[in-house]
Order: structure tokens, then sequence, then C-alpha cells
């Protein structure tokens, strides 16, 4: 099996905006990395104030209601106010892509029983978005949970815990459609208290129009 270069720079210490982010190197290939310090416990109190209202039940990726995703959601706009700029802005710098390949942040909250079953992020090939395909995701958590709400990635056997301010991130832009399926990956039920995320989701192409 011939390595292909990944979409991030691997470093143990990424700098953004007068932040140091550490990281750690779950899987290589496929590439998983637990980020520490990505939002500070402001920046998640915030974000969950602001999505709090505007929550609805998850949808899959084909617009459908599912047992396999019984959280609730919301997305931002792009650019919606200077606290998301902000965010998109780190967050694109930290995944290595141009903010024009990212779609609109999207918060989850997820109450006991609530979870999101083994899922690939991608879209399947007679999806009307595979021609620009997600490549990459962070997944930012903005809470710690009492009890349950892992992510786990069943098929490379990772279990990451959800501590606030920290994030996964994964990417599946392979050229080996195998290595992209590694990337399957679920929210486990909450068991006690809630679970909130944030997740960015990365495009192979320009999806945002330019400023
Ligand atoms: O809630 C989680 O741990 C995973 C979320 C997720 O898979 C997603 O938003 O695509
Ligand atoms: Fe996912």
């Amino acid at each position: 099996m011939t390595t292909e270069v990944s979409i991030l720079p691997i470093q143990s210490v990424y700098s953004i905006d007068n932040r140091t982010i550490t990281a750690e190197v779950l899987h290589e290939e496929p590439l998983i990395v637990k980020f520490l310090n990505v939002l500070s416990d402001e920046e998640c109190q915030n974000l969950i104030d602001c999505a709090s209202s505007r929550l609805e039940r998850s949808k899959l990726a084909k617009k459908e209601i599912s047992s396999i995703r019984t959280s609730s959601g919301m997305f931002f706009e792009e650019n919606e106010n200077p606290l998301i700029s902000e965010i998109e802005k780190r967050i694109s710098s930290l995944m290595h892509l141009p903010i024009e390949h990212a779609e609109g942040l999207q918060v989850l909250h997820y109450e006991p029983g609530q979870e999101f079953k083994p899922h690939f992020d991608f879209f399947g090939p007679n999806h009307p978005s595979s021609s620009n395909n997600r490549i990459s995701t962070l997944v930012v958590y903005l809470n710690d949970v009492e009890e349950g709400g892992v992510t786990t990635f069943p098929n490379l056997g990772i279990v990451n815990v959800p501590k606030k301010g920290t994030a996964v991130y994964f990417e599946y832009f392979y050229n080996d459609q195998k290595l992209n399926e590694l990337t399957l990956h679920s929210g486990e039920p909450v068991i006690q208290g809630e679970k909130w995320v944030a997740t960015q989701w990365m495009r192979k192409k320009q999806i945002r129009e330019r400023l």
C-alpha cells in the first residue's frame, strides 16, 4: 500500500490566533487526530447559547428524519456574527483548507438516549453533492458529558471521550476508498447529562462565495 499525503500537516502543536492547540495522532491512515484547546470555555458556552433556541430534529444528508440520528441541531449562517467568523477562521486554519471550502458550522445537541449511529460523513456516489464531496471533519466538544456520548470509530477500535474545548479530526479524501471507509464513526448514546458538539465539514472544492 502506498502512503498518501494527508491534508493536515502532522504536528504536535499548532499556533493559531495566539492559541496553542496541541495534537495527538490517534491513527495515521486514515488520519485521525485529537486536538486540545481548540475553543475556550467561553466560546463553547457562547456557541451553546446562540444555538439552543434554534435547534431542530437532525436529518440525514438526504434530508430524511431517521433513527440513525436522533439528536437535534442547527447550522449557523456563514460569518453569521463575529463569534462565528472567528471560530470558522480558526477551524479552517487548523484543518489546513481555505474557508471557502467550509460548510456552515453545525451545532448538535444530544439528550440521554440520543445518538448518531455509525455513518460516513462523505456523500455516496449518487448524492447530488458528491461532485464536490466532503473530505474532512472536525467535531468540537462544547461540554463534558457525565456518562456516554463517546465518539467511536468501530473499524479502528478508537473511542474518544468528549471534553469541553477539545476536538476530533478525521479525513477521507483518499484515492483508496477502503481508507475512506475506515472513517465509519458514531456518536454513542448519551447515558447521563447532555452532549453538545460543533461539527465542521470541509468540501473538496470551494462551496462558499468569496467575500
Ligand atoms: O457526536 C459525535 O460524537 C459525532 C458527530 C458526527 O459524527 C457528525 O457530526 O458528523
Ligand atoms: Fe459524522
